[in-house]
C-alpha cells in the first residue's frame, strides 16, 4: 500500500498493492492499522455506500456540515470517474482549492477526502460503481453542497458541460462564497 497526500492537506491518494496470479487479482482494499499508519488519520469508518452511475453524471459537490461532517475513503469497483475534493476548512492554506484524480477499476486507486471537503465526481466511462466508506452517518439535516459550476471554483469534470447530468437536487445547489467563514 502506497500512500500520497496532495495539496490539499490531510487528502490522500491511495494505492493498494495488487497480487496477481493466473486465477485474477488480490488487493486489501483496507486495512486499518496500514491506513492510520501511513495517513495519519483515524479509520474509525462507520458507513459503507456505493452508487452505480452512467457516463457524464455528475454527484455532488456535497459534505455533511457540523457534527456529522464526513471523512470519505472512495473508490471505483467498475469503470472510471474523475473525483473531485474541495478544500472548505476555513483558513486552511488550500480554502477554496480542488484536486481531481481519475479512479478507475483498473487503476485501483483510492481517494481520502478528510472532513471540511466539499466532494463529488463525474463518470468518465459508460458505467461506473462508486464505493466509499464514511467516518461518520448519514444525517440528511446536516445535508449540504456547492453546485458543480461555481464561477469561483472553476472546476474542470472532464467531461462536455452538454454531456452531463445531474439530480435536480444537485442542479439547485448553491454557490459557494468563498468568504464564508462555517460550514
Ligand atoms: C448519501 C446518502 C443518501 N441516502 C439516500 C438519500 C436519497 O434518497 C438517496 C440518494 O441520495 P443522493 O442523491 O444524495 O446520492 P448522491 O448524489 O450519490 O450523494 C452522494 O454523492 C456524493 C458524491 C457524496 O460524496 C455523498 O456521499 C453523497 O452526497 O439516498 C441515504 O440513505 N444515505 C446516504 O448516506
Amino acid at each position: 500500500m502506497k500512500v500520497e497526500e496532495t495539496k490539499l492537506k490531510g487528502c490522500f491518494i491511495i494505492e493498494p498493492t495488487v497480487f496477481k496470479d493466473s486465477r485474477g487479482y488480490f488487493f486489501e482494499s483496507f486495512n486499518q492499522p496500514k491506513f492510520e499508519e501511513l495517513t495519519g488519520q483515524s479509520g474509525n469508518f462507520v458507513q459503507d455506500n456505493q452508487s452505480a452511475s452512467t457516463y457524464g453524471v455528475v454527484r455532488g459537490l456535497h459534505y455533511q456540515a457540523g457534527k456529522y461532517a464526513q471523512a470519505k475513503l472512495v473508490r471505483v469497483l467498475e469503470g472510471s470517474v474523475l473525483d473531485i475534493a474541495v478544500d472548505l476548512r476555513y483558513g486552511s492554506e488550500t480554502y477554496g482549492q480542488w484536486i481531481s484524480v481519475e479512479l478507475t477499476a483498473e487503476n485501483n486507486l483510492q481517494l481520502y477526502i478528510p472532513r471540511g471537503m466539499a466532494h463529488g465526481f463525474s463518470v468518465l466511462s459508460e458505467t461506473a460503481v462508486f464505493a466509499y466508506k464514511c467516518d461518520n452517518v448519514y444525517n440528511k439535516q446536516s445535508e449540504a453542497g456547492i453546485r458543480y459550476n461555481d464561477p469561483d471554483l472553476g472546476i474542470d469534470w472532464g467531461i462536455p458541460a452538454e454531456k452531463m447530468s445531474l439530480s435536480e437536487k444537485d442542479l439547485e445547489l448553491d454557490f459557494f462564497n468563498l468568504k464564508r467563514t462555517s460550514l
